[in-house]
């Protein structure tokens, strides 16, 4: 409530943060907005750019510019040599005709000028003015054309900086992905950093063009007269200023607000979502969440309005400035010409070639700005990228050295062996697996058992080939996991896991992920594909898909035209379908019934104790009742294996296992109290 009342008072009134303290002493240096009061926001590592660019003068931005213009040339030559080349090529020539045209222009004025009657003079102009005619129609496709190969270089670098990132991303080790520092640089580099280069590009080629404008304009004026080249960077130096300060307002501005637009986003979505709507109701949230997203949105108004107002003081002091230095520059001109220093001709053309010059200039300086900043932006994604590259296990690459001469995983086993395995999850104080040796034969069912947080699931991933052990070995008929492409162990494992995805696809594609067969076939039921038919049935999901309004080919999602909502069981079996559709030696079933009703459950146990179709299987359940068929049971506590044995075996042990199972079995039980 006090943190509301001092929004509504005034967003920058009494300020939480060190950083807005220090800042607001020195006056807010590189017009950076006013700090949040929101400590929530202000910590977050999304402003880590904001001070850097507040304290970021016009010689740093000069001196580092040059990579940044190397990295942007060559992301564009990676995604197109020719649009680049294009795009490089016509600038330089525009900029040749600008000059050309300049000077063409001399020879105009210096004809109106001469003396004699009106017409004839305007005849001798004709040649001259035909010149000056071509040079800007040529420049002017020139420019054209540079456009197009610009406007064709921008999608192909987005295609190129997307796939990049998500190559990295879809093949970086699991663990990656469970470093909150990792994931912190991921949204930065997919958004803000993914975004910026297209614009890098696009701003280095401002840089260029700006550039090749002026020296067309210098260039013109140092052949007129030279002390007309001071003259031209007197004009623009107040407007380039101006518009830098002013976009580098705007920009800090952005910056400072991307916490305040995270967190609208996130309340907005809790406002329209429709998975959260029973929920928003149930629980009265409406009125709490529409005053968070008012106290945000009422900030943000508060820091443009802000900005609006701080912009065109800049603005008007940028165009007072200017106006004297025109002034100063006219008056120059006059004096040269009252001097005889240069001829009215020549002062003519050094008035318009001043005027293209400060266009270019302004242009330059803006494009330098933009360029830069953009560049800090494109350097995140840069490093991000090469951070996840470099988590890529090494195996998992195409040219992997080394591999080939050790021997490649079967196809099947006779029997997988955890050898001593440990495991600590990345930031983590204590491991998660302890020494773990556990063995599985072909054909048997073994289960996993134990409290929540034991390791169940740990140990299940690291089997599966989706952790690596810090310690120990997994091994498939004596080759370890770590030694094979990671992709050859997924190929050969089917996971039907705790946490699975709703897949936004058609039912068939939710069954045959990952496998699916191009040709298959469309249809409810008598074409379909047999083997998905038979996983179907054996996970119940056949059941679905007959309630489904078009069978296997219902979309299974609500948010496209058509498509169709499953309950938690419904989308359970059809995980479950997925796992015995992937033909695999290797089973691990997670928590496989945990929203299956009664019928289903038993369903599937039946299924998985008659070895589902010949597979091993690896079994993590609470259903203790299920796990009694099982060949041997493996007892987990706080990451170790502390029983072992078959049901009997354990029960007579008394240890955890008979005393859990003693829980559940006396719950069903005539009078549980006896
Ligand atoms: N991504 C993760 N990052 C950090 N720690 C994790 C992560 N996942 C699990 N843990 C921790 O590892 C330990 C083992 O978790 P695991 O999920 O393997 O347990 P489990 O036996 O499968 O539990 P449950 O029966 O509740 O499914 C827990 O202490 C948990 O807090």
């Amino acid at each position: 409530m006090g943190a509301r009342r001092r929004l509504k008072e005034g967003p920058y009134q009494g300020d939480g943060s060190e950083s807005g303290g220090r800042r607001g002493k020195r006056g807010r240096k590189g017009g950076a907005p006013p700090a949040l009061e929101l400590p929530e926001l202000t910590t977050h590592r999304w402003h880590a750019r904001t001070g850097e660019l507040a304290e970021t003068g016009m010689s740093t931005m000069a001196r580092r510019l040059p990579s940044v213009i190397v990295q942007a040339a060559g992301l564009a030559w990676r995604a197109s040599r020719a649009d680049t080349t294009v795009t490089i090529s016509l600038n330089l020539l525009a900029g040749v005709f600008t000059a050309f045209g300049l000077l063409a222009t001399t020879g105009v004025l210096t004809a109106l000028f001469s003396g004699g009657p009106t017409p004839e003079r305007v005849r001798d102009a004709l040649p001259a003015l035909a010149v000056v005619a071509g040079a800007v129609a040529l420049r002017a496709g020139l420019q054209a054309g540079a456009g197009w190969a610009q406007a064709r270089l921008e999608p192909q670098v987005e295609r190129l900086v997307e796939l990049r990132l998500y190559e990295a991303t879809t093949a970086v080790h699991l663990t990656a992905l469970d470093d909150s520092d990792f994931l912190d640089e991921l949204k930065r580099a997919q958004g803000r950093g993914m975004m910026s280069a297209p614009r890098v590009v696009q701003h280095a080629i401002d840089v260029l063009t700006g550039a090749v404008g002026m020296v067309a304009a210098a260039g013109t004026l140092g052949v007129l007269h030279p002390l007309l080249l001071p003259l031209l960077l007197l004009t623009a130096l107040p407007e380039g200023w101006a518009s830098v300060r002013s976009a580098r307002m705007r920009y800090l501005t952005e910056l400072t607000l991307v916490g305040v637009a995270r967190r609208k986003w996130i309340l907005s979505d809790l406002m329209i979502e429709r998975r959260h709507a029973a929920e928003v109701r149930s629980f009265t949230m409406r009125s709490f969440l529409l005053g968070e997203y008012d106290r945000f949105a009422a900030y943000q108004r508060g820091v443009e309005l802000d900005l609006a107002r701080r912009q065109t003081i800049v603005r008007v002091t940028g165009d007072m400035l200017k106006g004297v230095a025109i002034a100063a520059v006219y008056a120059a001109l006059g004096l040269m010409l009252w001097r005889g220093a240069v001829p009215l001709a020549v002062a003519g053309t050094a008035v318009l070639a001043i005027r293209a010059g400060q266009t270019s200039l302004v242009n330059l300086v803006f494009a330098v700005n933009q360029c830069y900043e953009e560049g800090l932006y494109f350097g995140d994604y840069l490093a991000f990228c090469a951070a996840a590259e470099s988590r890529v296990p090494r195996r998992a690459l195409p040219a992997a050295s080394g591999l080939e001469e050790r021997r490649p995983l079967p196809d099947d086993f006779a029997r997988v062996q955890v050898q001593d395995v440990t495991f600590t999850y990345p930031g983590a104080e204590t491991p998660s697996l302890r020494g773990i040796s556990l063995e599985l034969r072909k054909g048997e069912v073994v289960a996993l058992v134990g409290e929540n947080g034991s390791g169940k699931t740990t140990l299940a991933r690291i089997m599966a080939g989706l952790y690596d052990p810090d310690g120990g070995e997994v091994l498939w008929d004596g080759v370890p996991l770590t030694g094979v492409p990671p992709e050859d162990v997924w190929d050969r494992v089917a996971v039907i896991a705790q946490e699975y995805t709703h897949w936004p696809m058609t039912a068939r594609q939710n069954i045959t992920m990952g496998r699916g067969r191009p040709e298959a076939k469309a249809g409810t039921g008598a074409g379909e594909e047999p083997a998905v038919l038979a996983a179907a049935r054996a996970a119940g999901a056949d059941e679905v898909v007959a309630g489904l309004a078009h069978g296997y080919d219902t979309l299974l999602d609500r948010r496209f035209q058509g498509g169709a909502e499953l309950s938690g069981g419904q989308w359970q079996r059809l995980a479950v379908a997925r796992g015995f559709y992937r033909d695999a030696p290797l089973l691990i079933c997670d928590e496989p019934t945990a929203a299956l009703d009664a019928r289903a459950e038993h369903h599937l146990f039946e299924r998985i104790r008659t070895h589902a179709d010949g597979r091993t299987v690896l079994l993590i359940t609470h259903r203790l009742a299920s796990v009694r068929y099982a060949d041997r049971i493996f007892v987990l506590e706080h990451g170790r294996v502390t029983e072992q044995g078959d049901h009997g075996t354990l029960m007579a042990q008394d240890g955890l296992y008979a005393e859990l199972y003693g829980l559940q079995a006396a719950a069903y039980a005539d009078d549980p109290v006896a």
